[in-house]
């Protein structure tokens, strides 16, 4: 089994009546183990949902998701949950943490619920995340207390906690100035380049260019693909080019 996610003919509809419509249209997406996978297109498109479909977020109307092999539809709601802790990581614009707890605490706690690990080896496992992502001295702080590319640095450590198969990321340099955000790419690069897919929904052309794979959305449907060899640091320039180029071709 090649594949770490195949998406076979999804479709999404949200609305009752006159008001429904199809927010994925009858998507079809197949993702390799360790690839490196972008998704762009206009706001509205329809790239969070697919990224929720794909992960087992939100249930489709039609269609399925294979994880690994195994069908999520077929899975209960905790073996669902189950497969999603432990297989997939997810990072957001903005991490949630909750604002009480140190950060080392928050990147432990989601891995401390139902784990079979103690707590020691989750602890010792959160500080050498943290150290090799450059925030080990954070420990302590709280999440105001950090910048905002110390905090996605923490929500990486908290996505990588579990070794996932594969790590979602929902605009996750949003927030970021380009510094920082290249930083953060620079971090996925690392990560995937040991064996972990990785897909990201983005709208910055720079960060679509790190991957190997950018797939354009309208309208609830992939209309164009782009594929670039793996990014080793050269021809950054030309990669972006390559990439904006596509988005006017197809008019994003
Ligand atoms: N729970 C929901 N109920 C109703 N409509 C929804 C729901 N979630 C998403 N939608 C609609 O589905 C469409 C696609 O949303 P989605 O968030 O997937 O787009 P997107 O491409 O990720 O957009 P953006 O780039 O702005 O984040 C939008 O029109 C949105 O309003």
């Amino acid at each position: 089994m090649k594949k770490i996610i195949i998406g076979d003919h999804l479709i999404k509809s949200f609305g009752e009546g006159d008001e429904r419509r199809n927010v994925l249209g009858g998507v079809t997406v197949e993702i390799e183990k360790g690839e490196f996978v972008a998704v762009m297109g206009p706001s509205g498109s329809g790239k969070s949902t697919l990224m929720f479909a794909l992960s087992g977020t939100d249930h489709v109307n039609d269609g399925k998701v294979l994880f690994d092999g195994k069908d999520l539809s077929k899975l209960g709601e905790n073996e669902l949950a189950d497969m999603r802790r432990t297989q997939m990581g997810f990072v957001f614009q903005q991490p949630t943490m909750l604002k009480h707890l140190n950060i080392l605490d928050n990147i432990i706690l989601p891995s401390m619920r139902g784990s079979r690990r103690n707590a020691a080896e989750i602890t010792a496992k959160a500080r050498a995340l943290m150290q090799r992502v450059g925030i080990a001295e954070l420990e302590k702080r709280d999440m105001t207390q950090v910048s905002g590319g110390q905090l996605q640095r923490a929500g990486i450590c908290r996505a990588l906690m579990n070794s996932p198969k594969i790590i979602f990321g929902d605009e996750p340099t949003g927030a970021l100035n380009s510094k920082s955000a290249q930083e953060i790419m620079d971090l996925f690069s690392e990560i995937n380049a040991e064996g972990t897919a990785i897909l990201l929904v983005t709208h910055d052309a720079t960060v679509a260019a790190r991957t190997e794979r950018i797939m354009f959305m309208r309208d609830g449907t992939i209309v164009s693909e782009l594929k670039l060899p793996k990014y080793n640091g050269t021809d950054t320039d030309g990669r972006v080019g390559q990439v904006t180029a596509k988005m006017r071709e197809i008019g994003i």
